[in-house]
């Protein structure tokens, strides 16, 4: 087993009695007898390396690398397996097209209904609002001013939308039930750990209900699936939705609560014209915004050319990706994965440095991405895995920058430099770069791009580039070049 077991305790172990020192033992015994164990763990260290290599250098020779994306809940891992199936698995990605609309139509009720809570909670005087049971996302991050209260600035228009916009509630369970073929329960307070090498420990219920997610898209995205229902009620409510997201008091609560829901995962509420038609078809640009979170690890399979080979279907390579659910009570689960894993592609989300984990509210976001960063440079099963880092969400980076949120009140190792999005990215690009030295067993060459996934013209390129470096990597280590 990996170096990950080893915390259990010697006691324990059937071969304990046998592995102990004889009790007489002189101190030039006690060194011969550790030098006799150093010498047979390097052994059996040279024979794991060996087999390793063997194993991956058979996978190179059938022309197949291993890719893993990780990174934190909502860092863009999803993201940027949609990028690279639109670019390199385009027969799937049109396949699926169809049955993204119930997951776009699913987005855009969370958002009204996280609205309709808000504006509940606000007439009633409450502070603070309570999601539905199993309530999905967009609790907002943030510190609130829980005793600020607007409910002088909603009238009986405000009472009509609620009762006129209460069918999405149906609507919503309707979409989930449709949608949750392949759903299980993830209980909002399952044991955590902070990186995939620690022992998952429980930690306080966060804040927020659990968000809702699918196990598999395949499972989720039925095209054949016929959702006119609820078309036909967001069509409906179409007027009503729009009345409320552009309404100066809604506005008002949102800005009080520090809600910035144009920024929140999902978010589809200025396209309603657009989507909440019967002939809506979801655009690339609408599936790679759509969110679903992933639970779990899923495989997808790419054929992707080298353009460096002759001969017809001499040039294709397997890529087997995996996109893994990225909440700390997921992680111990990615382990299994890092065995024989060519590539790892990293997400840390950039624009995160204000905000707190949704599974656990005590936490900083950009300082889980950063122990979570420095746990895989550091990790040995790795050492030969080609790190590859996004610095991603530049686009809500310079958004926040630019509603004046300072750096330097979060980070302050940050200091007096300028609050722009520029030398933000490259002051993270910096650290991330020397933790990646600093930590690694072995040297690595450090490949950092700044990205915004959701951008695919832009996320094409990076993707173009990083298939002729692994590729030339991987051909020039497994000699087929
Ligand atoms: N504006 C913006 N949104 C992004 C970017 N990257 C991802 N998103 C959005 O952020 C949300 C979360 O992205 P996902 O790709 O689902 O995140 P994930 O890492 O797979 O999250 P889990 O499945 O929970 O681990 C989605 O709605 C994306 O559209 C980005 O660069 N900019
Ligand atoms: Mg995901």
């Amino acid at each position: 087993m990996s170096a990950f077991t080893q915390k259990t305790n010697p006691e324990n172990d059937p071969f304990y009695d046998f592995m102990r020192p004889p009790a007489d033992e002189t101190p030039a015994q006690m060194t011969a007898r550790l030098k006799r164990e150093a010498d047979a763990q390097r052994i059996s260290d040279t024979i794991d390396e060996d087999i390793k290599r063997d194993r991956a250098q058979q996978r190179k020779s059938r022309k197949e690398l291993r890719i893993l994306l990780l990174g934190q809940g909502e860092s863009g891992k999803s993201t940027t397996l949609k990028n690279f199936r639109m670019q390199y698995a385009r027969d799937a990605w049109e396949q699926e097209r169809t049955g993204w609309r119930a997951v776009i139509q699913l987005n855009i009720i969370r958002s009204i209904i996280l609205i309709l809570q808000i504006m509940e909670a606000e007439m009633s005087g409450n502070g603070a609002f309570e999601g539905d049971e199993d309530e999905i996302e967009i609790i907002p991050r943030r510190h609130r001013d829980s005793n600020s209260s607007g409910a002088d600035a909603f009238t009986d228009k405000h009472r009509m939308l609620l009762i006129r916009l209460a069918p999405l509630r149906g609507v919503e369970a309707d979409l989930k039930r449709r949608l949750g073929a392949g759903a299980e329960p993830v209980h909002p307070s399952a044991p955590m750990s902070a990186t995939p090498f620690d022992d998952p420990a429980p930690v306080p219920s966060p804040k927020r209900s659990p968000e809702f997610f699918v196990r598999s898209w395949t499972d989720a995205i039925d095209p054949t699936a016929d959702h006119d229902s609820s078309t036909i009620t967001l069509m409906t409510c179409k007027d009503d939705m729009q009345a409320l997201w552009t309404d100066s008091a809604v506005q008002l609560a949102l800005d009080r609560r520090k809600v910035q829901l144009s920024d929140t995962a999902g978010f589809f509420l200025d396209d309603l014209d657009r989507i909440a038609t019967r002939s809506y078809t979801a655009t690339d640009d609408d599936i790679v915004r759509a969110r679903l979170r992933t639970v779990g690890i899923q495989e997808y399979l790419l054929r992707i050319s080298d353009g460096f080979s002759l001969r017809g279907n001499d040039n294709y390579w397997t890529w087997k990706l995996y996109d893994v659910g990225g909440c700390r009570t997921m992680r111990a689960a990615w382990v299994p994965f890092f065995e024989n894993t060519d590539v790892i592609i990293f997400l840390c989300p950039v624009s995160c440095f204000d905000e707190r984990l949704d599974e656990d509210a005590r936490v900083n976001r950009l300082e889980d991405s950063t122990l979570l960063w420095r746990s895989i440079c550091s990790s040995k099963l790795l050492t030969k895995t080609q790190l590859i880092l996004f610095l991603n969400k530049c686009d809500l980076l310079k958004r926040k920058l630019k509603r004046g949120i300072k750096v330097k009140s979060f980070l302050p190792s940050y200091g007096d430099r300028p609050n722009e999005v520029i030398p933000v990215v490259k002051y993270l690009r910096e650290k991330y770069k020397e933790i990646q030295k600093q930590h690694s067993p072995e040297p690595r060459v450090s490949y950092i791009y700044t990205t915004t996934v959701t951008d695919t013209t832009a996320t094409a390129k990076t993707l173009h580039s990083i298939r002729d470096r692994v590729l030339r990597e991987n051909l020039v280590t497994s000699n087929l070049v």
